[in-house]
């Protein structure tokens, strides 16, 4: 028992979900989208409390959400809601801030309601090995080009071996999460993840594979795949 605390120590969750969803082009975030009955958001939530490790979900809003206090699943004893900021990395800064006496966050998009309880364990499971963390990855499967800046000619080929698709969850140790996301706002650097942050001042996350379902609904045709995922492992597939 005492070597599974250890091991298996508690994990807050944070969902950024205050993003307004521009690419998807409706009139309110695609968070908010419902497919089988339930939110994107919802669908999230759901699969990220199902895990014992994960005593806490923290979700950051947009200032201006109207949506997110009118589902059941805000008055969960796990979940706590707390207001983001203009961009992601400050949306996930404003849940770190209020984590207290607890080691591991794992920071899961709003928007990706496809992930498997399965990988979610895969990436959990790492920590016994790895202080630093990890994120789940695709390795690049297409031939991938190197465009001009307008973007209209291809001028080379990037060798993908090395190439990987960072996908989330992605899990790190909160304080050095912290540290690197308060150093990249002040170096003024932009990224579009969390695993960027550390790599920029020399901490190297685990690449773990992850499934190929767990999609980002970026834009509408997302939506038909999330649709078909879904509808799969709701009938347990
Ligand atoms: N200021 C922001 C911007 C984004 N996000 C969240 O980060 C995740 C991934 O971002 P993305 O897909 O880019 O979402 P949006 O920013 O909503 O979409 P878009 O870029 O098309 O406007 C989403 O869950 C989104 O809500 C956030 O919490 N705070
Ligand atoms: C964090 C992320 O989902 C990993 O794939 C992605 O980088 C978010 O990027 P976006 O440009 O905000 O969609």
């Amino acid at each position: 028992m005492i070597l599974f605390s250890l091991f298996r120590p508690k994990i807050v969750a944070i969902v950024p979900a205050a993003g307004i969803g521009s690419r998807m082009q409706l009139d309110f975030p695609k968070q908010y989208i419902k497919i089988q009955n339930r939110t994107i958001l919802e669908h999230t939530l759901a699969t990220l409390l199902l895990h014992p490790n994960i005593v806490r979900i923290i979700v950051s809003l947009n200032h201006q959400d109207n949506y997110f206090h009118k589902l059941s699943i805000s008055s969960h004893p796990r979940i706590i809601s707390v207001i983001g900021g203009q961009k992601r990395i400050n949306s996930v800064l404003a849940g770190l801030k209020i984590i207290k006496d607890i080691d591991w966050v794992i920071v899961h998009d709003a928007v990706r309601p496809c992930l498997s309880y399965q990988d979610l364990e895969k990436l959990i499971s790492i920590i016994k090995q790895n202080p630093v963390g990890g994120l789940l990855a695709r390795p690049v499967s297409d031939t991938i080009k190197y465009s001009d800046t307008k973007r209209k000619k291809s001028l080379s080929t990037i060798y993908r071996k090395n190439l990987w698709h960072a996908l989330t969850p992605q899990l790190f140790q909160i304080n050095i999460l912290k540290y690197c996301l308060k150093k990249i706002i002040k170096d003024n650097i932009s990224i579009t993840d969390e695993a960027s942050a550390l790599e920029y001042y020399g901490y190297y996350p685990l690449l773990v594979l992850g499934g190929g379902n767990n999609i980002k609904i970026t834009s509408p045709e997302d939506l038909s795949f999330a649709n078909f995922y879904l509808k799969k492992c709701n009938h347990g597939e």
